[in-house]
């Protein structure tokens, strides 16, 4: 397959996403137009950097590059991981004109970003996804961001990269648990929006995962097309764009009650959250029954975690979920806001969900984890 491009029209903050294998290879032509000297800093992680950092060094040839490794995992997304990355940058004499590199999956491309922005008051940056996770969305769309004691991505910036740079080959080597948490947000695109993309992934989801290049690049590309073609509608969130959260509720309450841990990884809980945004949605009527059903049948097959009682270890009570819930950056007037759908491709914003109902359905998922 060729390689391909999904431009993001947002004015004078377009970009392109350039989609395909060997991209590394050929990055200075990619890079050429962003650079006013030949030179790039590259914020990446310990695990990324000992697999891929010298090939992308390499392929940079003529254009001088320095690295900082930060420690790989959600918990280097926080408060210390900013402070590391920007005084890091102001070490090496990073200028406004010059270009900073993301490389590494979505926790790299979140804080990195955020680096980016505050540094001098914004420099520009690069995007370059080492995970499904981060080729198919976190790389996209410019937000940036940290977590805090408080909750998930609270402290953060709309930063729109110059340039994403997604390499499907860098795929080949994420151990297989990351790359089923990078499918929960593929398979998110095709539950909000798509029912003939979620049709395809139930034929090829299996392939997909077991190394089809061609698969792959199918899923990513239509996944970049769908999120810019909403980035593009709402950058910051007004509106529409808060579909591309359909699950994130359930999924960011769930991620703080676990510790930002391996426990849970970010693209599991996007999973377990979508699966719950549709037992949610099929308990107030809004969807076909069976429905949830055939979401978590899918992730059944594909192998992942689709339930609350696929997560280890102790998780608080369904009030205590539900205050967690509380700090959602989509609460409006103190009410909480769900992404829920009629059915499978069809999601929309919701602004009045029964509190009982909610908790029903919380309860009925932590009692599963006792049977
Ligand atoms: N900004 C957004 O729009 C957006 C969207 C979705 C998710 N996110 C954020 O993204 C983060 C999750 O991203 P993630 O799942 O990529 O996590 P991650 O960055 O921690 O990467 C997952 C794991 O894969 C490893 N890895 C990455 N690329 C690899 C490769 N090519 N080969 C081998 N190992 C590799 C990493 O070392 C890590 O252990 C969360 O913080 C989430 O909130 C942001
Ligand atoms: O790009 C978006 O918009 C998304 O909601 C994509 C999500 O997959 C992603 O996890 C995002 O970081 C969540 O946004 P948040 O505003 O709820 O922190
Ligand atoms: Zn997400």
């Amino acid at each position: 397959m060729s390689i391909q491009t999904v431009h993001v029209p947002l004015g004078d903050r377009a970009y392109d996403v350039v989609i395909g294998r060997g991209l590394l290879a050929e990055a200075p032509r990619y890079l050429a137009p962003h650079l006013h000297r030949d030179r790039v800093a590259i914020l990446t992680e310990s695990r990324v950097a000992a697999l891929h950092l010298g090939a992308v060094q390499a392929g940079l040839g003529d254009i001088v590059s320095s690295a900082l490794q930060l420690a790989p995992g959600e918990g280097t997304k926080n408060w210390a991981g900013l402070a590391q990355s920007v005084e890091w940058l102001l070490d090496e004499k990073v200028e406004r004109r010059d270009l900073v590199m993301a490389l590494g999956g979505g926790v790299i491309g979140d804080l990195g970003g955020f680096a980016a922005a505050v540094l001098r008051r914004g420099v520009r940056f690069v995007q370059v996804p080492t995970s499904l996770l981060a080729q198919v969305d976190s790389s996209v769309g410019g937000k940036t961001g940290i977590n805090t004691r408080h909750g998930k991505n609270l402290v953060g910036a709309f930063h729109q990269p110059v340039l994403v740079l997604a390499d499907i080959d860098l795929l080949d080597t994420l151990p297989r648990r990351d790359f089923l948490a990078g499918y929960g947000e593929v398979v998110k695109y095709g539950l909000l929006g798509d029912a003939a993309f979620f049709e395809w992934l139930e034929a090829n989801g299996p392939a997909l995962a077991a190394g089809d290049h061609a698969l792959r690049q199918y899923a990513v590309h239509r996944s970049v097309q769908m999120k810019a073609d909403i980035v593009v509608r709402d950058e910051t969130e007004q509106g529409d764009r808060a579909l591309l959260n359909l699950g994130h509720t359930f999924c960011h309450a769930l991620e703080a009650a676990t510790g930002y841990s391996n426990r849970l990884l970010h693209g599991e809980g996007v999973a377990i959250g979508c699966a719950l945004a549709f037992e949610l949605s099929a308990r107030m009527g809004l969807c076909p029954q069976e429905t949830p059903s055939r979401v978590r049948a899918h992730l059944r097959a594909m192998g992942m975690a689709t339930d609350l009682a696929d997560i280890g270890g102790d998780l608080p009570d369904a009030d205590a979920l539900i205050t967690l819930m509380g700090q959602d950056k989509k609460v409006q007037d103190g009410r909480l806001r769900f992404i829920l759908a009629r059915d499978i491709g069809a999601a929309f914003v919701c602004d009045d969900v029964p509190g009982d109902v909610l908790r029903a359905v919380l309860d009925d998922a932590l009692a599963a984890r006792r049977d």
